[in-house]
């Protein structure tokens, strides 16, 4: 098991539950909410970095970017997921060490790193409400007796302030009154918050939405899961995804 140490200097509480830890001098880091705390670092990629990622995922005529698929739990068929309309597509670390390495930086080191995701929306497409927690004796992707402990966003293009994609955190409060939080889409800038505690309670604070990107713009954001225990079942290995492009990134 590789989990970080419980540090008390870096972890927040939800009845009592401490979270995984984060690089506070990591160059740029802000706070931008606390309990649920929720950080930003502008510029975490590159302009570059990020024109590269749009470009290995938009490789061969775009068949990488696929609709999300969900298993519907009653019927065990994969259909299209309502709450997630937009395109995604995987990319394993192999391709993009650098940006692995940072993310293990600004994570304290903590290697249980998911595939990277990245979605494009267009032309209303939205991600609707919903925890990015997963916990239980069997969770997604492989792992069992896990959880998502972090959600590192990092947004990879502009959106204009009317063009809709924001990242809104709902339930959020402050001395008791709402307070939610809307982030607005800019390349390189990155989020991150804490979707389950290292004693596996899912945050429901933590709850958020990807507003309808309006039609006359796109919105692209990669999407890194961090979990709290090794994948146990290697079927779901990256390595046995194919290389998406040779730039390594
Ligand atoms: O697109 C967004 O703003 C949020 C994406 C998201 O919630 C996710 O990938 O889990
Ligand atoms: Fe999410």
């Amino acid at each position: 098991m590789a989990c970080a140490p419980l540090s008390s200097s870096s972890s927040s509480s939800s009845s009592s539950s401490l979270f995984h830890s984060i690089n506070e001098s990591y160059p740029k880091l802000e706070k931008i909410h606390s309990s649920p705390d929720i950080y930003s670092i502008q510029d975490f990629l590159s302009e570059s970095e990020c024109e590269r990622i749009i470009r290995k995922v938009s490789s061969n005529d775009g068949i990488n970017m696929r609709p999300c698929l969900i298993k519907n739990e009653a019927t065990g068929k994969v259909e299209p997921d309502v709450t997630r309309t937009s395109l995604n597509a995987n990319i394993a670390r192999r391709e993009v060490p650098t940006i692995i390495q940072k993310i293990l930086n600004l994570m304290n080191n903590e290697k249980q790193i998911e595939i990277l995701q990245v979605l494009r929306y267009r032309n209303g497409q939205e991600f609707k409400s919903h925890t990015d927690g997963f916990n239980g004796p069997t969770t997604a992707c492989g792992f069992y007796q896990s959880g998502r402990i972090a959600t590192i966003f990092c947004y990879l293009n502009n959106v204009t302030d009317s063009g809709g994609g924001k990242t809104t955190f709902p339930l959020l409060t402050d001395d008791g009154r709402s307070s939610s939080l809307d982030i607005t889409p800019k390349r390189g800038l990155a989020v991150v918050h804490f979707p389950t505690s290292l004693d596996l309670k899912e945050d429901q604070r933590t709850e958020h939405i990807g507003t309808p990107v309006t039609d006359m713009e796109e919105k692209w954001i990669l999407t890194v899961w961090v979990w709290k225990n090794q994948r146990a079942d290697m079927r779901y290995s990256e390595d046995i995804l194919p290389f998406l492009s040779d730039d390594i990134i």
